[in-house]
This record gives C-alpha cells, structure tokens and sequence, in this order.
C-alpha cells in the first residue's frame, strides 16, 4: 500500500465550509472552485450480493482536476463512477459530488454531472438530432436547436443526425455520446473508458474538451486500464485493486515506470497495453 500524498490537499479542501449544498447551488464556477470539493468519497462500500466490489473508498477531487481512476479489470472503478452517477446505490458510505449528496439529492447530482460510459445512453428509436434536442430541452438551454446542431458539426454527424440511432455503429453512438457531453457543460465528468471505440479524429475532440473543460474548472474522473493514457491526460493517478485505493499520487510524483512495475511486482497486468 502506498501512502496518500492526497490527504494533505483533501483536508484544505475540507476545512473550508463545505455546506455543501447551498454554495453548490451557485452557478458561478468561480464560487463552486473556491467553496467545494468537486466529488468526495467517505468509506463507499458496495456489494453485489455476496461480492464485495468496494471495501471502503476514500477519495477527494478539487475542481478542475483530471483523475485517472486505474486499475485491472474488476478492480470497482466502474462501480464507483455508477455510484457518483446516481445509477448505483451503495451498500455503505457517503458521496457527494459538486456538494450534493449522492442518493440524497440525484436531482442536483444530475444537473452537474455528465456521464460517457459503455451504455450510451442513448435512445435507439430517435434520430441522432431528436437524441440531442430531447437532452437540450431536458437542460432547459437556450437556442438549442442551433447549439445541437452545432456539437454535431463538432462530432462529425451533421449528415448521420437524421438516422435512428439504432442504425449507428458502436463509433457513431460514441460521437453522439460525446455530442451530449459537451452539449451538457457539466461540471464534473464521469467517463469510463472514453476513448473506447473513438476514432483518431473523435478522440483528439475528446482529448480537446478535456483539457479546455478543465482550464474552465470542471473536474474529471477518468476510468481506465491503460496506464499511458491516464499519464498523457491526468493529473493525477488513483489505483483501485480489488475494490480499494492502493495508490494515490499527483502525477509529477511517480513515473510510469515506477508505477508500471510496482503493480506488476503485485502480480497485476494492466490491460490495453
Ligand atoms: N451488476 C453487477 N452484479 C454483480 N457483480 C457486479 C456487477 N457489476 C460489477 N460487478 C462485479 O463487481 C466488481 C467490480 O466491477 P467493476 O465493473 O466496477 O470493475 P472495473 O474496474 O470497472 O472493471 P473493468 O475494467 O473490467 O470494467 C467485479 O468483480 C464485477 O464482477
């Protein structure tokens, strides 16, 4: 087990008054920077029957931070994204994101959040333009006609959008996703496995949106096996194994290297590469 070098810059974020929910409320993502941990973990434990997937999580995110969550297959990381989510209840613990507790307010969760992860939620009998307006009308955003058809400009489907989405392939459902994401602004991303079936172009987008989202302050959880990636786009690196964090460190404070070789001194094989 590795020492967190976390908990230094957690407990800052702690001391300062997270009321949480009111100051959440703010639209101002200045407000929302100086005032709240953007997601906060305490003790999550989830079991899916007699399967532990978490045994008890501990993690803090400052705004406008990219977390790569790392770890083999099964290790919880999607677990714990579907949980901060709201699509997954926990068998234990707390979660807030944005100052909103997880389960207690899914209202406010929603509203803050944007989510890209294997289901697409998506809805296969619409268009892909009927996809993004029913989101935009749901979000209550202005012109949203235009704005939809600008993000699909951005995804490459201006001349797809008219087709149902059950006719896509598994890349075009990926760009209409990622449409949705950015047409969303969401103040906290939840992505598992982003750049999954993305192509060169998609993924450059996506890579793109991540960092200017991040210079605006929106902070981001990044599901993955593939250590180089979570180096080229993190901040930080977060390795779950067996449903608990076995390391935590700022990504200027381990290289790859050491991180590649002290989990394979644990017997691990990181996937995708
Ligand atoms: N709906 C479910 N019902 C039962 N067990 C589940 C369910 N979802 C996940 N699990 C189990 O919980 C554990 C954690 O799974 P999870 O999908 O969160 O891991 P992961 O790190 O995201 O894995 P992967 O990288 O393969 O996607 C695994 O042992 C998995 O089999």
């Amino acid at each position: 087990m590795v020492a967190s070098s976390r908990a230094v810059v957690c407990a800052m974020a702690l001391e300062l008054p997270c009321s949480g929910f009111q100051m959440a409320r703010s639209d101002e993502v200045g407000e929302f920077r100086r005032t709240v941990p953007a997601v906060e973990t305490r003790a999550l434990v989830k079991w899916y029957g007699a399967h532990p997937a978490l045994r008890g999580v501990d993690l803090c995110v400052g705004p406008g931070e990219i977390l790569a969550l790392l770890g083999p297959n099964g290790a919880g990381k999607s677990t714990l994204l579907r949980i901060l989510a709201g699509l997954v209840r926990p068998t234990a613990g707390s979660a807030q994101v944005a100052g909103f507790e997880v389960g207690r307010n899914g209202e406010g969760v929603r509203r803050v959040i944007g989510v890209l992860a294997h289901g697409h939620q998506l809805y296969e009998t619409l268009t892909g333009r009927e996809n993004l307006l029913f989101a935009a009308t749901m979000l209550g955003l202005d012109r949203s006609a235009e704005r939809v058809a600008e993000v699909l400009a951005k995804v490459g489907l201006e001349t797809a959008a008219e087709g149902r989405v059950r006719t896509f392939s598994s890349g075009m459902k990926r760009r209409l996703a990622l449409a949705k994401l950015i047409l969303r602004e969401p103040k906290v991303m939840l992505l598992d496995e982003p750049f999954t079936n993305l192509d060169l172009k998609a993924a450059k987008l996506l890579e793109e949106f991540l960092m200017t989202s991040k210079a605006a302050g929106v902070t981001t959880l990044l599901a993955t096996h593939d250590l180089t990636l979570g180096f080229t786009m993190a901040d930080r690196m977060a390795v779950l194994q067996q449903g608990r964090v076995v390391f935590d460190a700022g990504r200027d404070e381990v290289s790859q290297e050491s991180l590649r070789s002290l989990f394979s001194i644990h017997g691990e094989l990181w996937g995708g590469e």
